[in-house]
């Protein structure tokens, strides 16, 4: 068991799931899921994560519209759940609650009707990997939300599936304890080598989970990259604004500059220049940590704002900014400890690379 598993790629062709009430849940999809790869599937409520988990799970079955889904060579696109070799890791923990840690542990294996001493061994390994011998006999009620939830990762793990499911299995606790566990589940992951997905609608744990990240919006996958690119080359304005904060600049290209509709202008890198055509409208964005605020010393031409807020943050200050462009806000991330006081007008500078066309 403390060897790598037997794990596989997943790969989804033209995957669509329309529900009996006509919900396209699932617009026609491709992805692939590399072995030993943990994928993240993040979106806002309703962008069919549970649906892609599902499919994948075998709890709900794509249209029939000659889509598959493969486990490595395996087509198990018409197999129910007992027949795909997954385990399963939900939000809400579903232990059973009238058993012990060790019989909920146990269970899948007990239903397969392995041999006991088998199963003794594996339990043990188990409460050891999750630091749970201390618990081994408890009910599951008397336990804290971690506690459980590292039972219900031994549960789906002892088995030896394929593939690991979760679906938003930290949500329920505090942002601490999260930000621990997210750490021991990776590090689990990755020491078995086991093929996961992981859905979340938090950025930050996507960020942290994931080899891999595929954005959903309305039931399609808007970007799937590493955390770095989507963070750093967001695809549009959707997964720009998903994930992390982002300021939009809009204006016209003159003069290799983009001149806002203040007059204010903010010189373009000669790759944005290169994808945009003189006098053109142009979107471009930048992430409120590449801007830096500076005292006006030529207000006619400086990029100036009015600061309308500064909220301290502990590690930054945020400073909410006005009059930049005519409508709309400049949000920045101080990270030296300045006091900016309402009113106060501020230049803006940053490096035109971090700027980011706006496509789409
Ligand atoms: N059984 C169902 N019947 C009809 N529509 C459904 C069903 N299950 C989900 N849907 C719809 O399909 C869409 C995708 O739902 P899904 O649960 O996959 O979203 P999600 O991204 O996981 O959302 P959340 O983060 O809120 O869990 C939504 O519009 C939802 O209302």
């Amino acid at each position: 068991m403390t060897d790598k598993t037997n794990s596989v790629e997943i790969t989804l062709k033209n995957i669509t799931k329309t529900f009996s009430d006509g919900t396209l849940a699932l617009k026609p999809t491709d992805l692939t899921i590399k072995a030993e790869e943990i994928l993240v599937l993040l979106g806002p409520s309703g962008c069919g994560k549970t649906t892609t988990l599902r499919l994948i799970a075998g709890l709900e079955f794509a249209d029939s519209n000659g889509g598959s889904i493969n486990f490595g060579d395996k087509n198990v696109t018409e197999l129910p759940i007992e027949k795909r070799k997954v385990g399963m890791v939900f939000q809400s923990y579903a232990l059973f609650p009238n058993m012990n840690v060790s019989e909920n542990i146990v269970y899948g294996l007990k239903v397969r009707g392995i041999d006991t001493a088998v199963i003794d061994h594996k339990l043990a390994e188990m409460l050891k990997m999750f630091d749970l011998e201390k618990y081994a006999k408890r009910g599951v009620h008397q336990l804290s939300g971690g506690q459980r939830q590292r039972v219900a990762l031994a549960r789906a793990i002892i088995t030896e599936p394929d593939v690991l499911l979760l679906d938003e299995p930290l949500s329920a606790l505090d942002a601490l304890l999260k930000a621990r566990l997210r750490g021991d589940i990776r590090t689990l992951l990755k020491s078995l080598g086991i093929t996961a997905v992981y859905v979340t609608h938090d950025q930050e744990e996507a960020m942290a989970m994931g080899d891999r990240i595929a954005v959903l919006d309305h039931g399609e996958i808007a970007q799937i990259g590493s955390a770095k690119e989507i963070y750093l080359q967001p695809k549009n304005a959707f997964v720009a604004d998903f994930i992390g904060q982002m300021n939009r600049f809009e204006g016209n290209v003159i003069d290799a500059q983009l001149v806002l509709n203040t007059g204010k202008k903010i010189p373009l890198s000669s790759e944005a220049l290169a994808s945009s055509n003189a006098n053109e409208t142009l979107s471009m964005m930048l992430r409120p940590e590449d801007i830096r605020l500076t005292k006006v010393t030529d207000e006619q031409h400086a990029l100036t704002g009015i600061v309308s807020s500064s909220v301290f943050l502990g590690d930054r200050t945020r400073v909410t900014l006005e009059k930049v462009q005519k409508e709309g806000k400049v949000i920045v991330d101080c990270f030296q400890r300045i006091e900016y006081p309402s009113g106060q007008i501020v230049a803006l500078s940053f490096e035109s690379k971090h700027l980011i066309p706006l496509q789409g």
